[in-house]
Formats: structure tokens, C-alpha cells, sequence
């Protein structure tokens, strides 16, 4: 049986710390039960004593949660303490999280105080806590730079005190993974009676290596590892939930597993992200928007023979339906046949190569191509237009007259023509006229962005009179004056030889 590691999540203390990510009490209540159903081991809920809104809370929260411990947390003092046991009155399984400074920097600078001083005052505040509930978590704050030798002085003091769980914080992120795991290590090696507490982990991430300090924590003998959602949290952030308990679920090796409903945790992150108006990176490990999509072709081709490929997780695990694979000028031919066999499109090789051609021009000019985009380039291929534009050069601009200069195909052969309009499509459509003398007229016009953004296609749908009949033309371009142009001459293309 593998070991068990305890989540014990702070979104709602550490990440609502976050400027612009404060929440009201509803919006903490519906976190605290997407945390409960994600199947968190504890929350902590949030500093009762900070301000009245906060105290409200925590108890909100621990009315409406049934099953997680609610943590409240404080500073080793005995107002905040009496202020969090009220706060969490209503809990039924309830934890106070006290503690103090306990690096050289802290102890001088913020408290002006001395080592033996601090342990005091860390006893006491255990001892106090004690008095109101059972289960003390005490944290040793920026225990990431205080020497192990005074940290392992510190923990045998609470734990004699009665501590539950020791929390051992990088509070600044400083420490390097070995060194991380070897602090964790010194205390289960040096601290009589630790292995009937439990020690929890609480990294940040100002390099970049919370994760894995946590992970370090964890082969050093930490059995609670202190995570937000999407990693949110003071300055670069804490450790993320998402990344430790898949990490531990990809390396089974390790023996060690959560309580974590895994494909709960792309809708948590979704709505954490929302309520705290804090996006997610794209690139963000297991949860942003990129972390399971395929952009270039050889990965793509790798991905569609084998999902395993380029993946280490199922996106279905965590709650995704499936990977995306994302056209792009880096895309090739499988990353194409395969978009399009998914819309119902199966091509032959040979029309395939053309789709393709067409798709690489295209991509060169938009970032990304969408479903319309390639069932647009794919039906685009097939109809073999006895007229063709070959080329449009138009001139528009404010306070002159819009002039265009076009060059068709027709059977093959070229025509060109200038003439000028009111606006660039006039324009354009007047040279058409020159080189097509029929009497036809523009009835109806109406382009269409296919999805967002300065860079995306425009569609245009055109009808157009000739003969007491009404023909429909059509085309999607990045340039709508050529798009407008293409409909025109689609919509000619259907008149009677
Ligand atoms: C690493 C962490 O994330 S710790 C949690 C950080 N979160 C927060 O600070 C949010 C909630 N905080 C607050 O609402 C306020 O800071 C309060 C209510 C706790 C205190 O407010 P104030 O009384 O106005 O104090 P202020 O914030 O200016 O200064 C903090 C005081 O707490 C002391 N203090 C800080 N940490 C601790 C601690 N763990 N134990 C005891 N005292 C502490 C400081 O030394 C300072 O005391 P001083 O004024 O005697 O120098
Ligand atoms: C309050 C403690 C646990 C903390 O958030 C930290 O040290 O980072
Ligand atoms: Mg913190």
C-alpha cells in the first residue's frame, strides 16, 4: 500500500493574499466546496483575527463543510488564537495554525528578539492553542533560512508542547530541492518524538522550485504538503496543488499517493481562476491552456500514432476530454488529415497535398486555424472555378477616392483592369465589371469575423442579380476586401455558360 500524503490547501489564506484576488464570503464558501469535493484533507479557511469579513468566513466555511479540517491560522499571539477558536466553533474537525519567525532575519528584525526568546513565545502560543482545540499546526516562518540546528530546537520545543503538525515553511522559496529534502531529513533525524507528529511542507516559488521543494520535502519524510490551486499565493506564488499530486501520481515508483480526485482539477482551477480574476498561464504545468495542445507537426504526428508519445498524463485524468491538436504553419499533413477526418472530411492523398498547400499559405498569414478555416480550405480545393482571381492590389484611404487594380484568370488566360469606387470593395468590384460586362448587381453583402481578433479571417456572403436571377457567392480570406472580391466572382462563376 502506498504511503499517504496529506493535502493541506491555502488558496483561500496564502492565495487570497494575492492583491486583487480577495473574495467575499459566498465565493469562499463555493471554493471551500470544490475543495471538499476535490477531496482536500484540509483547508485552511483563512486569519480570523485580520478582519471581520475573514472571521466570518471561516465560519461560514465551517458550517457548509463537512468532512476537510478547517484551519484557521495566527500569529503567536493569544488574541489572534482566541479569535480563531471562535472563528471555527462551528467546524467539526478543527485546526489552529500558530506560529513565528524563526530565521536570524526575523527574529532580529521583525521581533527584535532573541533565539531563546522565540522559542518561548512559540511554546506558549502552542500551549494556548492547545486549550481550545486538539489539533495545533505550528509553523517555524522562513524556516527555508533558519539553521537547522536552532529549527530542530524549535520543533522539539512545540512538538513537546503538544504540536500536531509541524509546519516547515520556505517562506522566501530560497532553498535548493537537496537542501530542502536534507532540513526535513535532520528533523526526522534529530527531534524525539517527530514520528508521531506530521510534517508539512509550504513552499514558494521566488525561484521557480516550490514544486520541487515539495516533492524534496516529501523523500525527506514530510507527510503534508501545503499547495494553493493554480499555485496562488504571495509574490511568485506557493506550491500548486495540481503539480504535486500529479507528480506523485506519474512516478508511482515514489509510494506515495493523495486523497485528490485528479479529474476534478481542471474545473477547480477554472473556477478559482475566475472568481480570484487571476488567469492562468497558458503554459502553466497540468492546468493552462497549452498544457495538453500539440502545435508542431512532428509532435503532432507523434501524439496521433501514440498518445504517450509526448504526454506523461491523460488528459482525461484531470478532467480534460481530450488533447488538442493546433494547426499552425509548424503543423504538417497528419496534423491536417487527422483535423479533418474529425469534421467528417476524409481526403486522397492528392487532395489532401493541395488542402494542405492552400492550409500553409493561410497559416503563414493567421496564428491559429480554426474548424471553419479548414473545412473553408478543404471545400475551397474541390470546386474548380472556370474564374480566378490572380491577383488585387486596391488604394483606400481617408479622403480619396478608392482605386483598384485586379488581374483575373478566366480559362486560363489572364485579364486586368483598373477602375475606382466609393470604398476598396467598390473599387474592386468595379474592375470586375470592366473585365465581365454583364449587367449584374451587388444585392445583399455581409461579412462575418469567424471567431476574434484583428488577425482572423472575415467571410463574406454576397448576392448578386444578373438575368432577373440571384446568384450566391462566398469566400473567407485574413484580407476581406480580396474575400469580397472572391464571393463576387464565386457568385459569377454559378451563372449560366
Ligand atoms: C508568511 C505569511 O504569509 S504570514 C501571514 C500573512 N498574512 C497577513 O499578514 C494577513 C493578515 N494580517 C493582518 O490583518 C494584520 O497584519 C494583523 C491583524 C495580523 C496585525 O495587524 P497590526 O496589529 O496592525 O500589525 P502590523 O500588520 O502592522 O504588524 C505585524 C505585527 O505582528 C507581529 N508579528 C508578525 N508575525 C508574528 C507572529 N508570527 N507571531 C507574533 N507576532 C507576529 C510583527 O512583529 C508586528 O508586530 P509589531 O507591530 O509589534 O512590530
Ligand atoms: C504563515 C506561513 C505558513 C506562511 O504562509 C509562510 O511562511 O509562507
Ligand atoms: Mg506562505
Amino acid at each position: 500500500m502506498s504511503d499517504r500524503l496529506y493535502i493541506f490547501d491555502t488558496t483561500l489564506r496564502d492565495g487570497e493574499q494575492v492583491p486583487g484576488c480577495q473574495l467575499n464570503t459566498v465565493e469562499k464558501i463555493e471554493v471551500a466546496k470544490a475543495l471538499e469535493e476535490l477531496g482536500v484533507d484540509v483547508i485552511e479557511a483563512g486569519f480570523p483575527v485580520s478582519s471581520p469579513g475573514d472571521f466570518k468566513s471561516v465560519e461560514e466555511i465551517s458550517k457548509a463543510v463537512t468532512w476537510p479540517t478547517i484551519c484557521a491560522l495566527t500569529r503567536a499571539v493569544e488574541n489572534d488564537i482566541r479569535v480563531a477558536a471562535d472563528a471555527l466553533k462551528y467546524a467539526k474537525h478543527k485546526r489552529i495554525h500558530t506560529g513565528i519567525g524563526t530565521s536570524d532575519s526575523h527574529i532580529r528584525y521583525k521581533f527584535n528578539s532573541t533565539r531563546e526568546e522565540i522559542i518561548e513565545r512559540a511554546v506558549r502560543a502552542v500551549k494556548y492553542a492547545k486549550s481550545f482545540v486538539e489539533d495545533v499546526q505550528f509553523y517555524a516562518e522562513d524556516a527555508g533560512r533558519t539553521d537547522n540546528e536552532y529549527l530542530a530546537r524549535v520543533v522539539q520545543a512545540v512538538v513537546n508542547a503538544g504540536a500536531t503538525v509541524i509546519n516547515i515553511p520556505d517562506t522566501t522559496g530560497y532553498c535548493l530541492p537537496w537542501e530542502f529534502e536534507q532540513k526535513i531529513r535532520y528533523l526526522m533525524e534529530h527531534v524525539d518524538g517527530i514520528h508521531n507528529v506530521r510534517i508539512a511542507t509550504h513552499c514558494h516559488n521566488d525561484l521557480g522550485m516550490a514544486t520541487a521543494n515539495t516533492i524534496s520535502g516529501i523523500l525527506g519524510g514530510a507527510r503534508q504538503a501545503e499547495v494553493t490551486i493554480n499555485g496562488i499565493g504571495e509574490r511568485a506564488g506557493n506550491t500548486s496543488l495540481e503539480e504535486v499530486v500529479m507528480a506523485l501520481r506519474s512516478h508511482k515508483e515514489l509510494n506515495i499517493d493523495t486523497n485528490i480526485n485528479a479529474t476534478k482539477i481542471t474545473g477547480i482551477s477554472r473556477l478559482v481562476s475566475s472568481l480570484m480574476n487571476m488567469p492562468v498561464q497558458p503554459n502553466k504545468a497540468i492546468v493552462g491552456r497549452n498544457a495538453f495542445a500539440h502545435s508542431s507537426g512532428i509532435h503532432q504526428d507523434g501524439v496521433l500514432k501514440n498518445r504517450e508519445s509526448y504526454e506523461i498524463i491523460d488528459p482525461k485524468d484531470v478532467g480534460i476530454d481530450e488533447n488538442s491538436i493546433v494547426l499552425t504553419a509548424r503543423s504538417g499533413r497528419a496534423a491536417l488529415k487527422h483535423r479533418l477526418h474529425v469534421l467528417g472530411c476524409d481526403l486522397e492523398k492528392e487532395a489532401l497535398d493541395k488542402a494542405y498547400e492552400a492550409f500553409l499559405k493561410l497559416a503563414d498569414r493567421k496564428k491559429e486555424i480554426t474548424d471553419d478555416d479548414v473545412l473553408m480550405l478543404a471545400g475551397a480545393h474541390r470546386e474548380q472555378h472556370r474564374i480566378k482571381l490572380d491577383y488585387l492590389q486596391v488604394t483606400s484611404g481617408v479622403g480619396l477616392r478608392s482605386v483598384a487594380s485586379i488581374g483575373l484568370l478566366i480559362a486560363g488566360e489572364r485579364f486586368e483592369a483598373c477602375a475606382s469606387g466609393n470604398g476598396p470593395v467598390d473599387a474592386a468590384i468595379n474592375a470586375i465589371k470592366v473585365i465581365i460586362r454583364r449587367q449584374m448587381l451587388v444585392k445583399e453583402f455581409l461579412i462575418q469575423a469567424i471567431n476574434k481578433g484583428s488577425n482572423d479571417i472575415g467571410k463574406v456572403h454576397m448576392t448578386v442579380e444578373y438575368d432577373g436571377q440571384h446568384y450566391y457567392g462566398f469566400s473567407a480570406n485574413t484580407d476581406i476586401i480580396a474575400a469580397s472580391a472572391e464571393a463576387f466572382i464565386d457568385a459569377i462563376n454559378k451563372f449560366p455558360q
